[in-house]
């Protein structure tokens, strides 16, 4: 059974199709990591798995539970998924460990000696032992994003999903976050990840999605996608993102003189 099973998924915001049709499984243990330009929809998939967005039509299991069908109890499917965004959403007025607790304590409800324990494992899994009494203010970027994600792993998920997890970070804090993660991946986590991070998709992904204007042009191994992309828009994206841009005098010359 599949982890996530998403059939002929499309969503519209009014008249603006953003997802249109879209099919992707993803199987326990593997980390698919979703590339592809601005605007494309990336963050829409993600967002309609756990129902943060309710899909327009098609069918989404996430451990074979059918997530669009309204008798489904969305709280129960959502404790089973760890979600961690761009943007880390801790609670500023409470310590890092009591953001981990809170919702162990509320949802799971776990009594705070338990709590503790799992939390003060995550905080270790993270490498933030040491923050634990310390309020997120005190905290760089990249250190709040790794006690979100030891937030999201104290749930215990059978599944991560990740939104652009290092996009609001200062580019030497990047590398903190995507260790956490590339360890996750190594331990097994069965992952959907969507990044800019082309590197960290090329190495770490199972399988890379390249999305472009709400569909999946074209998926694979990190090796095939990113070694010999088969379709010109995958490949024209990629020149985009990992090539440094080169104009030429000529070229400059022949705009100036349009
Ligand atoms: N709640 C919403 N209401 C209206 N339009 C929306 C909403 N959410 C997203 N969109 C539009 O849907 C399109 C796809 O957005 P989405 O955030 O999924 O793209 P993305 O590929 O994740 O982009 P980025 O890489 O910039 O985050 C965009 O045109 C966006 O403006």
């Amino acid at each position: 059974m599949s982890t996530i099973e998403i059939t002929g998924l499309h969503k519209s915001f009014g008249k603006l199709e953003v997802l249109r049709g879209i099919d992707l499984r993803v199987e326990p243990g593997e980390v698919v990591c979703v590339i592809g330009p601005s605007g494309s929809g990336k963050s829409t998939l993600l967002r309609c798995v756990n129902l943060l967005e309710e899909p327009t039509s098609g069918s989404i299991r996430v451990a074979g539970v059918e997530v669009t069908d309204p008798d489904t109890d969305i709280d129960a499917v959502r404790r089973g998924i760890g979600m961690v965004f761009q943007q880390f959403n801790l609670f500023g007025h409470l310590t890092v460990r009591e953001n981990v607790t809170i919702a162990q304590r509320r949802v799971l409800k776990r009594g705070r000696a338990e709590a503790d324990r799992v939390a003060a494992e995550n905080l270790s899994r993270v490498g933030l032992t040491d923050k634990a009494a310390s309020y997120p203010a005190q905290l760089s970027g990249g250190q709040q994003q790794r006690v979100a994600i030891a937030r999201a792993l104290a749930m215990d998920p059978k599944l991560m999903l990740f939104d652009e997890p290092t996009s609001a970070l200062d580019p030497e804090l990047v590398g903190e976050v995507l260790a956490v993660m590339r360890g996750l991946a190594a331990e097994g986590m069965t992952m959907l990840v969507v990044t800019h991070e082309m590197a960290f998709a090329r190495e770490v992904a199972s399988r890379v999605v390249f999305m472009d204007a709400g569909a999946i042009v074209e998926q694979g191994p990190p090796a095939e996608v990113f070694g010999k992309p088969r379709e010109a828009r995958t490949r024209e994206f990629l020149h985009r993102v990992l090539e440094p841009t080169h104009v030429s005098e000529t070229e400059i010359g022949a705009h100036l003189t349009d």
